[in-house]
């Protein structure tokens, strides 16, 4: 499958040392949208890529699917567009809290018949909460999302501090950078308006924990994630780079689980 990355940040270089540097069975990084190609034309040497700055351009080169690996504002400018052309895998995915584009993009999808994945991100159970919900019968779903203070406040702190707590829809409007997970969580369950959410400040650790408690007629469950940080952007887990990889070699493999 030949690839086509949104964006040259943490989660970028991570897919381009691991696919074009170390390699993945058909997989392959051809393209690379950024908005300055001289600040990373040295990409083009190490990973053997093409740059491009024009969207139509970069959608019309040797692609089959496009990874955005940027931010959600680009979600919402760049995916109507590119799924006209292309497959998307998306991880800002708090784009989706934004229910006009949701129903935008569900009406491209249905008239382009393109994909769109939604990586897990820096959490799993997702499989789980879309099962116990099949019927509608999931009752309540709570994420608590613990990290290292600096990544969330600036003022130094010295104990924890709960930095948020109320529905998703609100936690992604104010902590964009850390919250997509919460959005990923709404979607396969309970909305972002039902899903509840704890944001922690934590001067004592540097992990990036989401718990996840789920309970319905099925019964209960609960996960906990113990993230490490991706070391190039302590904020973003190294499990939500993973999830991009672990999306990309899923979507052609036929003996599907879960
Ligand atoms: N679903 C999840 O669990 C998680 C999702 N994320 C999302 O992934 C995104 C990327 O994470 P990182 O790589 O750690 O961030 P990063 O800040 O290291 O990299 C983002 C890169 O995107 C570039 N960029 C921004 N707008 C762009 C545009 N319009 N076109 C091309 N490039 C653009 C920036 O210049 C930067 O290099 C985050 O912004 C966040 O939205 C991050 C962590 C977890
Ligand atoms: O990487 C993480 O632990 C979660 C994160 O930043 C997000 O969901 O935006």
């Amino acid at each position: 499958m030949k690839i086509g990355v949104i964006g040259a940040g943490a989660i970028a270089n991570f897919l381009f040392e691991k696919i074009n540097e170390q390699q993945q069975e058909n997989l392959r990084i051809n393209s690379v949208f950024v908005r300055n190609k001289e600040k990373y034309k040295h990409l083009e040497s190490k990973y053997a890529v093409n740059l491009y700055t024009e969207l139509d351009e970069f959608l019309d080169s040797d692609i089959d699917i496009v990874v955005e690996a940027a931010n959600i504002t680009t979600v919402e400018c760049l995916l109507p567009t590119i799924l006209k052309k292309k497959d998307a895998i998306v991880i800002s995915i708090g784009a989706f809290a934004d229910s006009t584009l949701l129903a935008e993009v569900s009406n491209l999808i249905s008239e382009y018949k393109n994909n769109v994945y939604l990586s897990s991100g820096a959490i799993g159970g997702l499989d789980l909460l879309q099962n116990a919900h099949a019927l509608g019968t999931v009752d309540k779903v709570t994420l608590t999302t613990r990290k290292p203070a600096k990544t969330l406040i600036e003022k130094e702190i010295t104990s924890e501090r709960v930095v948020f707590e109320g529905k998703a829809v609100d936690a992604i409007k104010l902590f964009p950078r850390n919250m997509n997970v919460s959005i990923v969580l709404s979607l396969a369950g309970l909305g972002i308006d039902f899903t509840n959410v704890r944001l922690i400040a934590d001067p004592h650790i540097d992990k990036n924990i989401h718990q996840i408690e789920i309970v319905g007629d099925f019964g209960e469950a609960t996960f906990t994630i113990t993230n490490n940080p991706l070391p190039e952007n302590p904020r973003t887990s190294y499990l939500a780079a993973m999830s991009i990889l672990g999306t990309l070699k899923r979507i052609n493999y036929n003996f599907k689980i879960g």
